[in-house]
């Protein structure tokens, strides 16, 4: 059964205070769908007085909110979850619509890992103890934590709503108040998911304003009331944000680009039983979201002793991968986010080609039949060298770049040559060479005989120009509060223990 393409309305507007509000400016942009073409709805062209309400209604909700308790905000984000889950189908098909992704994954990855993420943060925030220190008999120290205030969110088109509630959650966990900015590619299904819990949310914590990034993106990271910047996007557009947040001396979370290494080792092949069909599964995954993914599985090293016989089964995997119509839940790849996404992916193919990889399947658009006009790639692969552009740049589609490998140095050489170190992944049947290599790989997540798991409660975040931060961990409550010292004497006379 294909899913319906449900009616959406032909206009939405901001979501600000809790109330929906027409941009100020009266102009809308159109929202397309990368499934096929058509323009899906209308969405806000924000301008910087709508940033001004929508900073002001997080102020003034934040002095009622940051008297919340624990216990409050935990069961506020325990309904979110629940009234998430409850429209769970919904949510995915307008996600599937939005994004172009498969409802394959957007009903068993995107909205139930949304779902999680609120539901881990509700109870981390009750589960957490504070820290007292004795100083000495009559000294204590105590650590407490304090919200922010106003947070600015900007986030990227590929997983818009789990990309949203990877940020909300511990925003409002932490007991700020929140204006978040979509991608001008993807708006539509975080205004349903607001339609969805927008009434459960005291007006004014979280407030959702649209536009495009380049044009209000400056005027909300850097006004005086924003206390702390969150972004998810290009490694460039992070450079800028945390230029931004510069000017008021504020902190900026960056979640960035990667080019992630895939590592295989020969002891994957020592039989031919179910580890190895994984291990095959493992680098397939450069397909997982139609490669539209920051720790995308780009680059996939393989020892040259077993580089043909593998290569061989992973391109007969790829062969029968499903590609096509997103809301038809047998297929396993959709369309890609955009235009301007495939027009790039297809440029980078190109270059593969010019600077003489040599292209082992796919290399070009699909046609759909079904939709012509939707944005459609056939996984490709790559044979090259690491100093290639496709081995070094973030090309985010469904482009694996190849290489082989003689030894384990060898392939930490490779693996750490690159600008980036969001994501790895290591295959190997012997577990000395898996601990060593996931030590040398400088990246903030390695996968050892798995690859792509999201889960609440693992720290997720990049080294070198990736990213600084963490998210998805309760470690991330503390990106979004100050922590104040309170030291305490109970001495009667003595000021100090020195
Ligand atoms: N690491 C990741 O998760 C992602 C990486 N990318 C990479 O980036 C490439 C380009 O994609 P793109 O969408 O342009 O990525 P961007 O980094 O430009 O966009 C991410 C978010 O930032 C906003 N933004 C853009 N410019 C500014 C600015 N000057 N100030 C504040 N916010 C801004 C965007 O708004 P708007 O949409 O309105 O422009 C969007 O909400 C992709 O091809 C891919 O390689 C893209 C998305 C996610
Ligand atoms: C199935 C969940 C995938 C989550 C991927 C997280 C990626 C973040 C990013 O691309 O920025």
């Amino acid at each position: 059964m294909t899913y319906a393409k449900p009616e959406f309305k032909s206009q939405y507007e901001n979501f600000i205070g809790g109330q929906w509000i027409a941009p100020k400016s009266g102009e809308y942009f159109e929202n397309i769908s990368p499934v096929d073409g058509e323009v899906l709805t209308k969405i806000p062209r924000s301008n910087e007085e709508d940033i001004e309400l929508a900073v002001s209604s997080a102020k003034a909700a934040f002095e009622t909110y940051k008297h919340t308790s624990v216990v409050e905000r935990s069961a506020l984000l325990n309904k979110v979850a629940d009234a998430i889950e409850a429209n769970l189908e919904r949510l995915a098909v307008a996600e599937t619509l939005d994004n172009g992704k498969t409802v394959r994954e957007t009903l068993n990855a995107d909205i139930p890992l949304v779902v999680d993420h609120f539901r881990y943060f509700a109870s981390v925030i009750r589960a957490e103890a504070g820290t007292v220190a004795d100083l000495d008999a009559n000294t204590i120290s105590q650590e407490v934590y304090e919200p922010y205030g106003v947070v600015a969110q900007i986030i990227p088109w590929n997983f818009p709503l789990l990309m949203a509630a990877w940020k909300l959650a511990p925003a409002l966990a932490a007991g700020n108040c929140v204006v978040m900015k979509p991608a001008s590619a993807t708006p539509m299904s975080i205004i349903l998911m607001m339609e969805i819990i927008g009434d459960i949310l005291p007006a004014g914590t979280v407030n959702i304003i649209n536009g495009a990034g380049g044009k209000i993106g400056k005027y909300l990271t850097t006004h005086p009331d924003v206390k702390k910047v969150g972004f998810t996007g290009e490694t460039t557009t992070g450079q800028l944000i945390m230029q931004y947040a510069t000017e008021n001396i504020i902190p900026s979370t960056l979640e960035l680009g990667g080019k992630s290494p895939n590592v295989f080792f020969e002891s994957i092949m020592d039989s031919d039983d179910e580890f190895f069909d994984k291990a095959i599964e493992g680098l397939v995954l450069f397909a997982f979201n139609s490669g539209e993914v920051c720790t995308c599985p780009s680059r996939a090293l393989i020892q040259e002793s077993i580089y043909e016989p593998f290569m061989k089964r992973v391109l007969e995997r790829i062969e029968a991968i499903k590609l096509g119509d997103p809301l038809d839940p047998e297929n396993m790849m959709g369309a890609q986010c955009s235009q301007n996404q495939k027009d790039k992916i297809l440029e980078y193919i190109k270059i593969g080609k010019e600077e003489g990889a040599e292209c082992l399947i796919g290399g070009e658009a699909l046609e759909n039949s079904k939709y012509p006009n939707g944005f459609y790639i056939k996984p490709t692969v790559f044979k090259g060298h690491n100093k290639m552009r496709i081995f070094q740049e973030e090309i985010f589609g469904p482009v694996l770049a190849v290489t082989t490998f003689k030894d384990e140095k060898e392939a930490i050489e490779i693996a750490n040559d690159t600008m980036y170190g969001l994501g790895a992944g290591v295959w190997s049947r012997d577990a000395h060479q898996l601990h060593s290599m996931s030590r040398a790989i400088q990246a903030g997540r390695v996968w050892v005989n798995c690859y792509h798991l999201y889960p609440s409660h693992a720290s997720f975040g990049g080294y070198k120009k990736s990213g600084i931060g963490r998210e998805t961990h309760m470690m991330m409550l503390n990106s979004y509060r100050h922590t104040k010292n309170i030291l305490t004497s109970y001495s009667k006379n003595a000021l100090g223990f020195f």
